[in-house]
């Protein structure tokens, strides 16, 4: 190991309280992974490479500064006693894997049974995209995002499903191409009543 990355990593490791580094470590720690893929980041190309990435980290992780449940204070009860399934589908997002740091494409789709209340819609694709924004694996995801409805709304039911592809499965590594995960989770009566769970996968379909 490099004795100046040997340094960072020590200083890192000495600053396990976790406390968050400033912009400028952030930005010399980009400097070291250029250098690392054997890159020159004094070069032109490169000068305003580690601020441009640590402003796009910025977005690209800016979950961590939000709190899902926040989102979710706001329900309507006015809703002329709907008490059907309410299912958000195709909810794009583009989250990062916490193995390999590369992105996860996919879908989210999202269903409730209200009890009485109602979300507004743009709230699901909300949560999904500030989990999203945070580093993951799609099971934990999919588990966060039925988890925090279910505490939020306490309707009858959740249940979430994502279909993604890994970057970390097709670009490097195994390299499959096109291959997709598809995880789900049920709270509720999509979990205690099988039909209810084949509605939503129907509806899916
Ligand atoms: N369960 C789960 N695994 C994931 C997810 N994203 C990435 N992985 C897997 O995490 C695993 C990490 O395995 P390791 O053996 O520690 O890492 P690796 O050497 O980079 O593994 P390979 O990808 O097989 O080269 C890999 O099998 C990835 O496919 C996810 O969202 N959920
Ligand atoms: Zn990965």
């Amino acid at each position: 190991m490099d004795a100046s990355v040997r340094k960072i990593v020590e200083e890192a490791a000495a600053s396990m309280s976790y406390e968050r580094p400033s912009r400028d470590e952030a930005e010399a720690a980009v400097g070291v992974l250029l250098r690392w893929i054997g890159e020159d980041p004094t070069r032109e190309g490169l000068i305003d490479t580690p601020r441009r990435v640590v402003k796009a980290y910025e977005e690209i992780f800016g979950g961590y500064g939000q709190e899902p449940a926040d989102i979710l204070t706001r329900t309507f009860d006015e809703v002329a006693g709907y008490d059907e399934m309410v299912l958000v589908r195709d909810i794009d997002f583009i989250s990062h894997c916490e193995h390999h740091m590369v992105p996860i494409i996919g879908k989210a789709h999202v269903a409730y049974q209200p009890d009485g209340r109602v979300l507004g819609l743009s709230k699901i694709a909300r949560v999904v995209d500030i989990y999203a924004r945070r580093l993951q694996t799609q099971e934990a995801m999919t588990e966060q995002v039925a988890a925090v409805i279910d505490a939020a709304l306490t309707p009858k039911g959740v249940a979430v499903m994502i279909e993604a592809e890994h970057m970390c499965m097709s670009m490097r590594g195994i390299r499959t191409k096109g291959s997709s995960t598809v995880t789900s989770s049920f709270f509720g009566s999509f979990k205690n009543d099988r039909s209810e769970q084949a509605r939503f996968l129907s509806m899916l379909k």
